[in-house]
């Protein structure tokens, strides 16, 4: 209310020229366009949306490219003015951050002052391109630290939240590091392996079903995602945990990680913390050129929202609410990377979940009471000093029973935590086998941790099959595509079997292919199938072929829509019909996704060797 008051009093001050005050709508991470035209005038600006930061620019008529940008924090109302322009630009208005679903729309108005032109249109909200949004924001964050020394400090990395933890330039490998961040894995060691990858190598060989390591689950940084309150009250309120980090993965752990690192040589991981990668890298860092270069728009897609919704919670991390002072924008980037690279996500059974495990003890709690009541009791023969022994420590046992009843009544609640588990992340993803070769804690599937408290202490990492000695050890991040471990971990496999290609635009496709006469000819040129493409859902190309239930909906979807009996080849069954048919759609669908691609293979790749010593440092892995 306050902002929105403040916001009323500085629009009724008298103005020379109109202003235009626009309730846009705001869809999740996208930038909205603002058509006003004005020509050669300066431009005063006002912003109110409470909860958002926006950005202002002008782009240039026709040429799409942002020319001017303006920073306005959430909650303020800014002020300023864009140099006048000789020809006619678009004012172009971005949400910084990621706008809740729930959001349905934010206040922005805009103030022209100056302008020559009295009476401009009245604005037309439109949605900006995303990459006008993307370029908008960055040139929006350059603007901003060039204009205020103070954020240009703050990018330096402050003592309390510090980027570069101490002694890590030199600490790459070591044999020792394992046992110093108390694991259990005597016979591998970290090392970096002549492809630059820093991994765990078997110094001796392993039997199959051999543990390889031990994780002592209570060594974990974990946060729950079943409770709702804060887990460091005194720096961020609950009320402000459970609205912007309450199950909000990474942003939660990556809190808990600054925090850690916060307390320097007092934290318990601070040899861990020492030997965390300076820089992983993630595409949501990288220029929108640089996105571009990649052809795959799922990748900008995911930077994109990514880098939304980081910026919204960092927005958060530095408001009033929050006493965690000093969060700069580069130490929350590299906790987010580190959280989204290392972190693992957990399943656990607190207490006991079987009937019978819990019967099992109650039975042996009563003997073991009921059997030292019996003994001072009824023994009279014993010394009195040893019957009032024996009571005291039936009185313990009764506490003890008392702790074991509350477990047992905690028994069966589910938690899901993410953590990081400091040693179990330094295995690297085995992503050319269809098997890694080790799993963990069994039964769980690659990727997914399920233990019980207090029944399991320790994590454990089994060999798969037998290992030799010097092999590298592999864990399996799960059978995760190429996309999928870019935009989740910063690296891809080369020859990853589990990668994919979605085809995004399939119904368009079929439908150039149907107007272009391109169907198979046993599909009638009018039949339904550009229709029925649109609820079709995304059709999936993989290392290992087309995903065998797309294909085998294609064949469904098709078979009714066969054309008469006489276009079919003859000899061939309906059913063989429609599975010819269906990969020759698919056909046409990827030949015309290549198509669409801006460079070839050849291109591709003559590009990347031309870059080669550019981009090096891309290749070197922790
Ligand atoms: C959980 S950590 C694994 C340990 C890491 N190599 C280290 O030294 O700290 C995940 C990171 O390791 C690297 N990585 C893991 N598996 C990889 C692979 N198969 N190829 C390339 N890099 C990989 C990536 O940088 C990824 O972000």
């Amino acid at each position: 209310v306050a902002t929105e008051q403040r916001f009323q009093q500085a629009l009724s001050s008298p103005l020379e020229a109109a202003f235009y005050t626009a309730v846009l709508a705001a869809e999740p991470s996208q930038g909205l366009g603002l058509s006003i035209r004005p020509s050669a005038c300066d431009l005063q600006y006002l912003v109110s949306s409470p909860q958002y930061a926006v950005y202002l620019g002008t782009s240039e008529e026709g040429t799409g490219v942002v020319k001017q940008t303006k920073y306005c924090a959430s909650a303020r109302i800014c002020t300023g003015s864009f140099p006048g322009a000789p020809s006619p630009q678009t004012l172009v208005v971005a949400s910084t951050v990621f706008i809740d679903a729930e959001v349905p729309s934010f206040q922005v108005a805009i103030q022209l002052a100056g302008c020559a032109q009295t009476d401009l249109p009245a604005p037309s909200v439109q949605y900006s391109e995303p990459g006008l949004h993307h370029q908008l924001q960055d040139a929006g964050r350059a603007a901003e630290a060039a204009a205020d020394p103070r954020k240009a400090a703050q990018d330096q990395p402050p003592e309390a939240y510090p980027l570069q933890s101490p002694g890590s330039s030199s600490l790459l490998e070591s044999s020792q590091l394992l046992t110093d961040i108390n694991v259990w894995a005597p016979k591998v060691t970290l090392t970096t392996f002549p492809n630059g990858m820093r991994g765990l190598q078997a110094q001796e060989g392993f039997r199959q079903g051999e543990n390889v390591m031990l994780f002592p689950w209570t060594r974990v940084l974990k946060v729950d995602n079943h409770q709702r309150r804060s887990p460091l009250p005194h720096l961020i309120p609950d009320a402000v945990w459970e609205a912007h980090f309450w199950q909000q993965y990474p942003y939660n752990a990556a809190v808990k990680l600054l925090h850690e690192l916060s307390l320097g040589p007092r934290s318990r991981m601070h040899r861990y913390l020492e030997m965390l990668p300076e820089h992983v890298d993630m595409p949501w860092q990288w220029t929108l050129e640089e996105l571009s270069e990649l052809q795959n728009p799922t990748i900008t897609a995911v930077a994109t929202d990514q880098l939304n919704k980081m910026s919204a919670a960092w927005h958060v991390l530095n408001s009033e609410q929050v006493s965690m002072q000093n969060v700069t924008w580069p130490a929350f980037n590299w906790a987010c990377s580190i959280i989204w690279s290392r972190s693992f996500g957990m399943d656990s059974l607190e207490g006991l979940d079987k009937p019978s495990h819990r019967l099992f003890l109650g039975l042996v709690t009563a003997i073991v009471l009921g059997g030292a009541l019996l003994v001072a009791c009824f023994k009279s023969s014993y010394r009195s000093w040893f019957r009032l022994l024996v009571l005291i420590l039936t009185l313990i046992l009764a506490f003890l029973s008392g702790a074991i009843q509350g477990l047992l009544l905690e028994s069966g609640t589910p938690a899901h935590y993410i953590g990081l588990l400091p040693g179990v992340d330094l295995f690297n993803h085995q992503a050319l086998l269809p098997q890694p070769n080790i799993y963990m804690s069994s039964p769980g599937q690659p990727g997914q941790w399920n233990w019980r408290r207090p029944l399991d202490r320790f994590v454990r990492i089994t060999a798969a099959t037998d290992l030799l000695p010097g092999q590298e050890v592999f864990i399996s991040y799960g059978q995760k595509s190429n996309s999928d471990l870019l935009g989740g971990y910063g690296f891809l496999v080369p020859g990853n079997i589990w990668d994919t290609y979605q085809l995004a635009n399939f119904p368009k496709q079929v439908a150039e292919a149907a107007a272009s006469g391109l169907l198979p000819p046993v599909i009638a040129p009018d039949s339904p199938l550009v229709q029925h493409a649109a609820s079709f859902g995304v059709p999936t190309l993989g290392m290992l072929g087309v995903d065998g239930n797309d294909v085998g909906r294609l064949q469904d979807l098709i078979l009714p829509l066969l054309g008469p009996p006489r276009a079919l080849e003859p000899g061939l069954a309906p059913p063989e019909q429609a599975a010819i048919a269906a990969w020759k759609v698919l056909g046409y669908a990827c030949s015309q996704e290549l198509s669409e691609k801006p460079t070839t293979l050849q291109e591709d790749e003559a590009a990347l060797q031309a870059a080669a010593t550019d981009i090096e440092w891309r290749f070197r892995s922790y």
